[in-house]
């Protein structure tokens, strides 16, 4: 079934989500461990709940390696899943492949960091699109619709006028022209959501606003479901309806964006806040008074064999003995500004802690 079939659908109806989503990748045995029965593991996403509504902006934010793209790659199906669920539409799918794929990626595209090793170099913008369209079933009777579907595509992407662009190599375009031809051949399945695993990182700081508003007009008039990976938290307050915060394969912060950002509640979303240039902040730059999370340093656990208790602690200047030894649940706070709900998986948010 296409989008336009499954019409009039309102803006934040759930299209997909994930509960308990967890993903532990094993680890190959040494020489050393060949005797040993423990089989260790990666333990790339723990427990991960989330959310894709239509028309909605949802930001995966976590610096490299907590497993924002792990994440993503579960909810495209392109990697079986530990345990958890996946949910479109409410329907739980499990797809390994062939026609259900098919039928799955019909309704979620993802769209890669890399727009140059996405694209096959030896294929024409045109190439890509056509495949697009007639996988999809949506390439229309003849050569004259088929023309008209792909010039539709390229206009969505405002890569104008689309005759100039069609015949182009991958090398013949810029960073942002062919992550633009990568976002139209994902809208040629005509999805209802689309996992954008980091579009903007590889592209010119110049170009990437055009991308990421070019990503929202598209949600608007599209009605899509997006999920941004990113690891840019300045830019999900920009662009994101929503931001969640993975550190270490799980989610320590979630709520509507504006308040994620502008009042952090996890001591591991301050960090990476303090760490992020902002526009709006920018007049705090050269304050002596620093916030305690500066102090904080230290490197990700590792995720073989990753801490008890919050994955958190052994970096956060706020730790208390109970984070060391008891996973923090996530604990419901206050909204200070828009509709949404806050909520932070950290100690200091227990009822009676010193925050
Ligand atoms: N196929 C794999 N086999 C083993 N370990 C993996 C695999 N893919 C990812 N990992 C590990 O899982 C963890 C999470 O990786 P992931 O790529 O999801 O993080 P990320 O937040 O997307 O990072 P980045 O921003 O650098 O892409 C990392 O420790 C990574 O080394």
């Amino acid at each position: 079934m296409t989008a336009t079939e499954t019409q009039p659908a309102t803006t934040g109806d759930v299209v997909l989500e994930a509960e308990g989503l967890t993903k532990h990748f094993p680890v190959r045995r040494g020489l050393r461990d060949l005797f040993s029965k423990e089989r260790k593991a990666v333990h790339a996403v723990d427990d991960i709940q989330l959310t894709l509504r239509r028309g909605r902006v949802t930001a995966l934010v976590g610096e490299s390696g907590s497993g924002k793209s792990t994440v993503a790659r579960l909810m495209a199906q392109l990697y079986s899943r530990t345990d958890g669920d996946i949910r479109l539409h409410g329907q739980s799918v499990t797809v390994h492949g062939g026609r259900k794929f098919r039928a799955y990626c019909r309704q979620v595209q993802m769209i890669f960091q890399d727009p140059f090793a996405s694209l096959n170099p030896v294929h024409t913008v045109r190439y890509h699109l056509t495949r697009s369209l007639k996988i999809h079933g949506r390439a229309g009777k003849g050569s004259a619709e088929l023309e008209k579907n792909l010039e539709d595509l390229l206009n969505r992407v405002q890569l104008t006028p689309p005759e100039r662009y069609l015949d182009k190599f991958p090398h013949e375009l810029s960073g942002g022209q062919r992550q633009r031809v990568s976002i139209a051949r994902a809208l040629g399945a005509d999805p209802e959501a689309l996992l954008a695993d980091e579009p903007v990182s590889m592209l010119d700081v110049s170009i990437r606003l055009g991308v990421l508003n070019l990503l929202r007009d598209l949600k608007e008039r599209l009605n899509l479901a997006i999920l941004y990976i990113t690891h840019d938290i300045a830019s999900a307050r920009y662009f994101a309806d929503e931001t969640l915060v993975m550190y270490a394969g799980r989610m320590v912060e979630g709520g509507d964006s504006e308040t994620v950002t502008q009042n952090p509640a996890h001591p591991y979303t301050r960090l990476l806040i303090e760490s992020a240039p902002d526009p709006d902040r920018l007049d705090r730059v050269g304050d002596a008074k620093h916030a305690p999370e500066d102090e904080a340093g230290g490197e990700p656990p590792s995720l073989i064999a990753p801490p008890t208790g919050c994955r958190f602690h052994p970096r956060c200047v706020h730790a208390m003995p109970k984070c060391s030894t008891e996973l923090p649940p996530r604990f419901e706070l206050p909204v200070i500004s828009g509709e949404g709900d806050h909520w932070a998986a950290c100690w200091l948010y227990e009822e009676g802690a010193a925050k």
